[in-house]
């Protein structure tokens, strides 16, 4: 019989306590459930006498979200260590430390990172986080080359990716964001002032030839493997260190994928900036910053994935003259229009961002939803087009100049 159930708290505190590492004595220990996330338990355990503490993540049995009605497996509990342990591995430092994992009650213990905030509520309460494109584009830069076919022995990877089967997990990406957001689907969540925004894009199907090419590539295209969910609350920083967080979506996928959510994020909270609305010039700043660290991000990803390829690259076809230049190409168009796909959902899909949703006066959210929604059908329409990230950056302006 399968030892699973959810944990109570004084469980909870049980295996902290077995961690020996950070709990070497015997005081007491302290729990809070802290989930904020939309499908799991987690437990913050804090030795009061000491000032120590970890987390424990636990799965459920289904979407927490929505309740009992949506089954999910527990297997994303173990695929969450395993791609813990191997981004830790590439990207040293990068995500945090693993202490213990138990795939039978489907739970990680790890480091406590609430020394660091979500990036998406620092970004809310106006935080600057001058390390973070260099941090992030380390971590994409390497999990995604040295798990491809062109940083990792190909026999190795097909083996690798035989552990990172994830039909539940994909299937939610597959309905959120490549298909529920382009009909009239019970899922979707949609304010009455942009109902009309929604309609169109139901019945754009220029748009929906786009969306269904993007959606191939996430079903067929086993490039590397993804974190899979890597949206800005899936990231803790301080303006010195950059935590990556909750892979439990991770898959072999399109590597454009998991570059294209950041930026995705970055452009829902650049149109959240509605908010200020007598107030031009703190909306500008704002926003400069948010496109320089979208360039930033994507310079660098560049920049590094082309010097491990040239320095660490396994693959002799690869160095094929020309070959490089046309994948990132390729890898610079998915990431356009993938960043695209996870914007729009995020307006009036299953679940939205807090970056727009808590704006508290209509008018400048439904300005800020427009706005997001006009910046993700143009990166998605033109993402086959797309030469440079500079394109990303001018339909986000040229969108805000209501162009
Ligand atoms: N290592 C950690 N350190 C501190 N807080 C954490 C940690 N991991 C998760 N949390 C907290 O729990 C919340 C939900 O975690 P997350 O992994 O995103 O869960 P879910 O998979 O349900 O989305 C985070 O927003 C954060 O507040
Ligand atoms: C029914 S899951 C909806 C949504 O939630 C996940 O995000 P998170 O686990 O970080 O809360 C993921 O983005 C899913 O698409």
């Amino acid at each position: 019989m399968s030892k699973y159930h959810p944990l109570s708290e004084a469980e909870a505190i049980e295996i902290a306590s077995s961690i020996q590492e950070v709990f070497p004595t015997g005081e007491p220990l302290v729990s809070r459930e802290i989930g904020d996330g939309n499908l799991n338990l987690v437990f913050h355990i804090m030795q009061p006498a000491t000032g120590r503490s970890v987390i424990v993540k636990q799965a459920l049995p289904y979407a927490k979200v929505v309740g009992e009605s949506w089954p999910l497996s527990l297997d994303r509990a173990r695929i969450e260590a395993e791609a813990l342990l191997k981004q830790g591995e590439l990207a040293p430092g990068l995500v945090p430390a693993v202490y213990k994992t138990d795939a039978e009650l489907a739970l990680t213990v790890m480091e406590d990172l609430s020394d660091h905030v979500i990036m998406r509520r620092g970004l809310i309460e106006g935080g600057t986080y001058p390390a973070f494109a260099e941090h992030l584009s380390d971590f994409l830069a390497n999990t995604l080359f040295f798990t491809s076919d062109l940083g990792m022995n190909q026999q190795d990877k097909k083996k690798t990716l035989a552990g990172f089967i994830n039909p539940d997990l994909c299937k939610i990406t597959e309905d959120l964001i490549f298909d529920d957001p382009y009909r009239d689907a019970d899922t979707n969540s949609i304010e009455d002032h942009i109902r009309d925004a929604a309609e169109a894009i139901w019945r754009d199907e220029t748009l929906h030839l786009e969306v269904a090419l993007l959606r191939e590539k996430f079903l067929t295209h086993a490039q590397a493997l993804l974190h899979g969910d890597l949206h800005t609350g899936s990231i803790f920083v301080t303006p010195e260190s950059t935590k990556v967080i909750d892979p439990e979506f991770a898959y072999f996928g399109p590597m454009g994928f998991d570059i294209g959510a950041p930026i995705a994020n970055l452009l829902l909270h650049f149109a959240s900036q509605e908010h200020w609305s007598a107030d031009e010039a703190a909306r500008r700043d704002r926003r400069a910053y948010l496109l320089e660290t979208i360039r930033e991000l994507w310079t660098g990803f560049d920049r590094k994935f082309r010097k491990l390829w040239d320095e660490k690259g396994v693959d002799r076809v690869a160095r094929a003259k020309g070959y490089q230049d046309d994948y990132m190409r390729r890898l610079l168009q998915d990431t356009v229009g993938f960043a695209g796909a996870k914007a729009l959902r995020r307006v009036y899909g299953l679940a939205h961002v807090a970056d727009i949703d808590t704006i508290t006066d209509a008018a400048a959210r439904e300005r800020a939803q427009r706005l997001a929604l006009a910046i993700a059908r143009n990166l998605i329409l033109r993402h086959r087009q797309a030469e440079s990230i500079e394109d990303v950056i001018r339909i986000a302006e040229a969108a805000a100049n209501g162009q």
